[in-house]
């Protein structure tokens, strides 16, 4: 039977749901360990979804423009102009585009990916080396456990800084060299030249969405010239009730420009026309959606776009995510151009590392993340 995703499943008979309600003080801290859970035919509840946001496996198929970036990329003025229209057409929709002929080596995205495995099938004893510290959002984290107590996400993820100062030219390879070990020195090296790589394509896109809202080539790419971005391993082991769980919940990016790469199996969706899409794997795609604060940028012009990923009881998924974010000090406030009597300011001045720590430390990041922040910021200065 063909589960219509519009259904709405509290008609379907759903067994009584037990309320547990968290005993913090007499529980040990639940830890993830991929090794075992991913043979586990019952889920511990934790990582149960309400019913409300629980996956549909059959969702339709996001049809993205793919945009073509060789001609961009080459100097071309007329594809230069086709390629920043179809990026603000995609953007007015929904937020999200696929990009091509991008210039990115496939042989160093393969690498990134199949470097991942190097990593996260390590035991877990070893991976705990780099564990994320609290209110930090840098290291291994494994779906969050002491982060959040219920909905977690069935992922394991490994995020590191990345930084286009030319004085922090190696800073991914050394941070990971130096919290991993000498082995991973290799696996250091290709995360840094794919970090480079992301930084570069990042910048290139920022033309783009910067000639599509009529400020110019140069406005954004300045911006995030000496960006201070994060770069993110999503690992997601197969899970043997993938209909009960997600492996990243509906969220939107906090960050400015998400670049992701997503491996063959298939699991990213967006949430567009009021229904969930599926964004069929293309390796020689990257994925690219803008995010609250390039909303913040735009004046409200641009939307950050709801996204999730599901997983499945066959097969790991991977996936790379690089998320652009500016330097430290830059202040995030729309050109003067997109803010006028008819289209006043929408958000307030802030800066990343404020948002970023009220994302690691306040509020765990969804669909209303900017809204949330704007508020507590104005709590803080009232
Ligand atoms: C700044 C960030 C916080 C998250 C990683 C990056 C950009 C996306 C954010 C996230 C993926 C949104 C969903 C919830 C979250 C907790 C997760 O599932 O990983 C978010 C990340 C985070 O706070 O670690
Ligand atoms: O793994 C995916 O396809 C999406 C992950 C994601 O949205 C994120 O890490 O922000
Ligand atoms: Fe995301």
């Amino acid at each position: 039977m063909a589960i219509d995703c519009m259904t709405n499943i509290h008609s379907m008979s759903q067994p009584q749901k037990h309320h547990h309600h968290d005993h913090k003080e007499d529980e040990a801290p639940l830890v993830f360990d991929a090794s075992l859970l991913r043979h586990q035919l019952n889920l511990p509840k934790q990582f149960i979804w309400p019913d409300e946001e629980k996956p549909c496996m059959n969702v339709p198929e996001l049809v993205v423009p793919l945009i073509d970036l060789g001609g961009f990329l080459s100097g071309d003025p007329v594809a230069t102009m086709e390629a920043a229209r179809m990026v603000g057409e995609a953007c007015q929709k929904h937020g999200f585009f696929l990009v091509v002929n991008h210039g990115i080596d496939a042989s160093l995205i393969s690498h990134a990916h199949s470097y991942m495995d190097d990593f996260f099938e390590v035991p877990l004893s070893e991976k705990q080396r780099a564990q994320r510290k609290t209110g930090e959002h840098c290291g291994y984290a494994s779906s969050f456990t002491g982060r959040f107590s219920s909905k977690l996400p069935w992922k394991e993820t490994l995020s590191f800084q990345f930084s286009a100062e030319e004085k922090s030219s190696t800073i991914v390879k050394d941070y990971l060299c130096n919290t991993l070990g000498q082995e991973f020195e290799q696996f250091g090296s290709v995360y840094q030249d794919y970090c480079d790589a992301m930084s570069n394509l990042s910048l290139g896109i920022m033309e783009l969405l910067g000639m599509s809202l009529g400020v110019g080539k140069t406005c954004f790419r300045e911006f995030f010239e000496e960006n201070d971005s994060i770069m993110r391993l999503n690992y997601y082991p197969p899970c043997q009730k993938p209909d009960l769980t997600l492996g990243t919940g509906p969220h939107c990016d906090p960050t400015s420009l998400t670049i992701l790469h997503q491996d063959q199996v298939g699991g990213l969706q967006v949430f567009v026309d009021n229904e969930w899409h599926s964004i069929s794997p293309n390796f020689n795609a990257f994925v690219v959606n803008i995010g609250d604060t390039f909303m913040a940028l735009s004046n409200g012009r641009y939307k950050s776009c709801l996204h999730r990923a599901v997983v499945n009881s066959k097969t790991t998924r991977k996936s790379l995510a690089f998320f652009l974010c500016p330097k430290s000090d830059k202040v995030v406030s729309p050109p003067s151009e997109l803010v006028d009597d008819l289209t006043p300011r929408v958000y307030p001045d802030f800066t990343w590392p404020m948002l970023l720590e009220f994302t690691q430390k306040h509020y765990r990041a969804d669909m209303k993340t900017l809204e949330a922040f704007t508020t507590w910021l104005q709590q803080k200065r009232s």
